[in-house]
């Protein structure tokens, strides 16, 4: 009785949080982070339990064959999910349903061959090998993929080795001691069926959390970043500064402008989109030539800033002249084929400074030194003290 009221409240649970996996995807325009089949799943697990509480006592039947499909499909659908949810974009109807196919045929040759008890095993022992592979696939991923999520990991992968361990236990005591071993009211399927009530209630928050973690990274980096060329933002800007100069050992740095010649004349001749190329362009031409580590950022328009961190006068100038140099030489890949489109810039150079506070001051010193660079010709590079 009390088992059978326990897994009651788990169908309730698995549907509800079903329902809100539904609700959460819908919001996700777009990038639904696997929402949609964690609720599938859900849903199937749900349909299992709400079957094997109406089916009664453990037997051969249509309802306890489609049971076993669904305990069986319903894991398999949490694992499409979280491979959704990291961006591997994948089936999901087509291997459920060769599985479902699949695993029925199989339900009913070994039902056939080697009767209910092998049949009761072969859930059990299919459900531990998955759950297996869940636990191992977990700690993988918070090793690789999931780095920044290691600890999430790792209490998914606890969790599932718990309901692991206790399929591989159904398994052999369904083996050992038959049928009886599946009576609702022994102590090992209150404790089994406790086991993932408590699995039904802790993981889907879970699942939340991480979704929540995604989309506040997400937005982090949203506002910390251009969305044409991917480079940092002023807000960026400040903040790397921010963390550079936290270090002890952070040594002073010299801010560079950079500004493309002519920008207008590029977009009035080639139209905006070729305008958009050229900068994109200019953008990886400062990823390759600054250090690693160095600050680069788009200020606005086709004005870009780097900071070039812990050196001194003479390197800034030396990154200065390579940068103006690497641009003046290249064509911008991707434009007109018939009509290379190539581009100049002119730097400003500011004296070095040591915190955040002095960035507006040399920002305006290296500006003072384009304003010269444009003055006398462009194409050039000109420093604050000049
Ligand atoms: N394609 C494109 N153009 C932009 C973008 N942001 C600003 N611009 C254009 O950049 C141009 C900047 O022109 P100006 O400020 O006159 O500078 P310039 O033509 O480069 O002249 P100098 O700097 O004196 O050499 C304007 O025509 C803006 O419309 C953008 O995101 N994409």
């Amino acid at each position: 009785m009390v088992t059978t009221v326990i897994l009651g409240m788990l169908c309730v649970h698995l549907l509800c949080f079903c329902v809100m996996f539904l609700l959460i995807s819908t919001r996700l325009n777009g990038k639904k982070m696997g929402m949609e089949v964690f609720a599938l799943g859900n849903f199937l697990l749900g349909l299992a339990y709400v079957l094997q509480l109406l089916g009664g006592p453990a037997g051969w039947g249509l309802m306890s064959v489609v049971n076993h499909t669904l305990t069986l499909c319903a894991p398999v659908a949490y694992v499409l999910g979280a491979l959704r949810f990291f961006d591997r974009p994948t089936a999901v109807w087509r291997p459920l349903l060769a599985l479902a196919g699949g695993y029925t045929a199989v339900q009913v040759l070994v039902q056939s061959t080697l009767g209910s008890e092998a049949r009761h095993a072969l859930l059990a022992g299919s459900c531990a090998s998955l759950f297996l592979v869940m636990t191992v696939a977990a700690l993988y991923a918070g090793r690789t993929v999931a780095k920044d999520l290691r600890a999430e990991m790792l209490v998914f992968a606890v969790l599932i080795a718990g309901i692991c361990v206790l399929n591989a236990a159904k398994m052999v005591m369904i083996l050992s001691g038959g049928m009886e071993a599946l009576d609702l009211n022994s102590s090992f399927q209150r404790t089994f069926y406790i086991y993932m009530s408590f699995l039904g209630t802790v993981l889907p928050p879970c699942a939340v959390w991480l979704v929540l973690r995604r989309l506040t990274d997400e937005l982090r980096s949203m506002a910390a970043h251009d969305p044409l060329t991917r480079l940092l933002n002023r807000r960026g800007l400040t903040d790397g500064l921010d963390a550079h100069f936290r270090s002890r050992t952070a040594g002073p740095a010299y801010l560079l402008i950079v500004d493309i010649d002519h920008f207008k004349s590029i977009n009035d001749t080639y139209g905006h989109k070729v305008g958009d190329l050229v900068l994109c362009h200019v953008a990886q031409v400062l990823k390759a030539t600054a250090r690693q580590g160095d600050l680069i950022c788009r200020l606005g328009g086709e004005e870009f800033v780097v900071i070039s961190l812990d050196t001194d006068r003479a390197g800034a100038l030396q990154l200065a002249e390579r940068t103006r140099a690497a641009i003046e030489h290249s064509e911008v890949p991707g434009a007109d084929s018939a009509r290379p489109v190539r581009c100049t810039v002119t730097i400003g150079v500011s004296a070095h400074f040591t915190s955040t506070q002095a960035l507006d001051e040399s920002m305006q010193q290296a500006d003072a030194g384009l304003y010269r660079g444009k003055a006398s010709g462009r194409n050039r590079v000109e420093s604050a003290h000049a």
